[in-house]
């Protein structure tokens, strides 16, 4: 174990628009370094390097991956790159935090965690949704049992956002299937969540664009979800109860707001005012500007990024703890939602 307040030294690897978000957040991350950047080139080092005063930069990312005095690397490069990103990182006896997705497969995804294992290092996957103290609220609702016995849930996050570029499951479904894991994965029932029915278009490059599913899981709570990045959809999730509902609104995937609404009895159409929770980003992160900007330089690339805080932080704990997973978000929870993710690609 390290000491508790030991500085954790970054290298970014991939210099694009989820990097910036995330440089902006460590960089004000207590005992907290941003050591180092690798681009593909060194003129991207160089432009986000000094943009971001970032001391060593790299025109590659093994570079980056092998300088001594780094801990972590941050694997923001295309989702298409990520295995080959975290196991350059991993060989390099590196703890990663990779973005989403981290692999195409739950086969691919297992490669990389049991290289992670052999080397000893950490490695979480970086779905952030897991972290937000909103998930927690909406955990501890669900086991407090305010609304009775939980039978299904369903999350939507499409949006017409480069549809062919990438594949919607990894890019939007896989926040969907995170959430779906998080509220209806019952510990005490063992098994699989089996997929019961899926649909899907694909875009002419191959990638999937809009995939609709719907989820048996183990405990036969049910599950679905639709993502695309062709067309638009309110971004939102709910949670059903026997005796209530959670809404958790758009933006579900970094949430800060929990509504529950209640029956008031049994065979009643009595309904409750709906309770709010509110869970307000952290108020001490912020847009950082630097010399070169002016008042219409975005501050952040991407909603709600203040809260990729909570996930960059429990990186930096595990670390110093020595741990190789986070338990927030396990490894087997992770393969879970791959495995999941890629039973639903073959069905549609
Ligand atoms: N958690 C979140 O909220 C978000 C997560 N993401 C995830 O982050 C990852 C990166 O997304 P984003 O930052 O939007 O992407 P960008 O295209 O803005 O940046 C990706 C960077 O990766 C590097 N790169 C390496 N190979 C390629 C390639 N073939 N084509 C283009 N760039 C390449 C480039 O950096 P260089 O030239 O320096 O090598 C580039 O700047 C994705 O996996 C995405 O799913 C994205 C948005 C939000
Ligand atoms: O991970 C993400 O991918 C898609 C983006 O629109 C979203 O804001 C981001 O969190």
């Amino acid at each position: 174990m390290t000491e508790a307040t030991s500085t954790v030294r970054w290298a970014i690897l991939g210099s694009g628009a989820i990097a910036s978000d995330m440089v902006q957040i460590l960089k004000q991350l207590p005992n907290c370094e941003v050591l180092a950047v690798g681009s593909r080139s060194v003129e991207g080092a160089k432009r986000f390097g000094d943009r971001w005063g970032i001391p060593r930069q790299y025109g590659s990312y093994e570079e980056a991956a092998s300088d001594k005095d780094v801990d972590v690397c941050y694997i923001a490069t295309p989702s298409l790159r990520h295995p080959q990103d975290c196991l350059l990182a991993i060989k390099n006896g590196k703890a990663v935090l990779c973005e989403k997705s981290m692999a195409p497969n739950d086969t691919i995804a297992k490669e990389i965690f049991d290289a992670a294992k052999k080397a000893n290092v950490l490695v979480v996957h970086g779905v952030w949704s897991r972290f937000f103290p909103a998930m927690q609220k909406v955990r501890q609702i669900i086991d407090s049992g305010e609304i009775g016995e939980i039978r299904s849930a369903r999350a939507s996050f499409c949006q017409n956002d480069g549809a062919g570029s990438c594949s919607a499951l990894l890019e939007t479904g896989i926040y969907c299937a995170q959430f779906l894991q998080w509220v209806l994965e019952d510990k005490a029932v063992s098994g699989s969540p089996i997929v019961r029915g899926a649909a899907k278009t694909i875009h002419e490059s191959g990638n999937d664009e809009h995939v609709t599913a719907i989820i048996e899981f183990p405990s036969k709570k049910i599950g679905s979800f639709e993502c695309s990045l062709a067309h638009c959809s309110d971004r939102s999730a709910t949670i059903y109860g026997s005796g209530g509902v959670i809404e958790i609104p758009f933006p579900f995937w970094c949430p800060t707001t929990v509504k529950v609404t209640k029956m008031t009895g049994l065979g009643s159409q009595k309904w409750s005012e709906p309770e709010l929770y509110e869970f307000p980003l952290p108020a001490d992160i912020v847009a950082l500007k630097t010399e070169d900007d002016d008042a219409s330089t975005p501050g952040f690339n991407f909603c709600n990024s203040q809260g990729l805080a909570y996930e960059a932080a429990e990186v930096n704990r595990c670390f110093r703890e020595g741990l190789t997973e986070s338990p927030s978000f396990t490894t087997a929870q992770c393969i879970d939602i791959l495995r999941l993710i890629t039973e639903i690609g073959n069905y549609a």
